[in-house]
């Protein structure tokens, strides 16, 4: 997605100008870089099995689940659910979290790329702040296309992983 590398490209060097420090501040201002992290992480969830075991026999819906079942959701299939995300929800569409999670999809708990409820990612934080700070820098140094021995197809090994790694030509601006 080119066209969206270069929005975010030129969203890193206008808060980047100079080799600023990234600061609380900036970072908040990296509008378009977060969108486009929170579209990938929508599709493309790094950890991609929610598990839960029931304390006690519970009714979900019409189902009846007994006490000690373990429970997994595959998190990308409620992160492309169309009536929770709409009819592109199979596209990649960072301008859909323009006016937050809440306005993407419905209900909002459907994106859950760190999780939900007690047990959430306690470094989500960190990882976003990470995922920011990294993107802004080489943005700003590079620009990025899949090499042409690319082949897309992500596959679950602990984590969601490019099948055959991820060979990228990366040009010095
Ligand atoms: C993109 C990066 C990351 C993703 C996608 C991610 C995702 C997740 C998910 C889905 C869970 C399970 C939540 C649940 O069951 O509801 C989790 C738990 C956890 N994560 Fe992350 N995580 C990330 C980065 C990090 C980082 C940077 C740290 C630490 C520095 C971290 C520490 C933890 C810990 C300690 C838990 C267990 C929390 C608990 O059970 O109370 N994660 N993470």
């Amino acid at each position: 997605h080119p066209e969206w590398q270069e929005h975010a490209r030129a969203e890193a060097a206008e808060i980047c100008l100079g080799g600023a420090t990234l600061d609380v501040d900036a970072l908040r201002r990296l509008r378009i870089i977060t969108m486009v992290i929170q579209e990938t992480l929508r599709l493309y969830p790094p950890a991609s099995l929610m598990m839960r075991e029931a304390l006690t026999d519970v009714k979900i819906g019409g189902l009846d689940v007994p006490r000690g079942t373990i429970i997994q959701v595959a998190r990308s299939m409620l992160h492309q659910d169309e009536d929770a995300w709409g009819p592109n929800a199979g596209e990649f569409r960072p301008d859909r979290f323009a006016n937050g999670v809440a306005a993407a999809c419905r209900p909002a708990h459907m994106y859950m790329p760190f999780g939900h409820g007690p047990r959430t990612c306690i470094g989500q934080n960190l990882a976003m702040v990470e995922l920011k700070v990294v993107l802004a820098r080489l943005l700003t140094r590079f620009s990025f296309a899949p090499s042409p021995r690319y082949r897309h197809a992500p596959v679950f090994r602990l984590t969601i992983e490019p099948g055959f790694g991820m060979p990228l030509v990366v040009t010095k601006l």
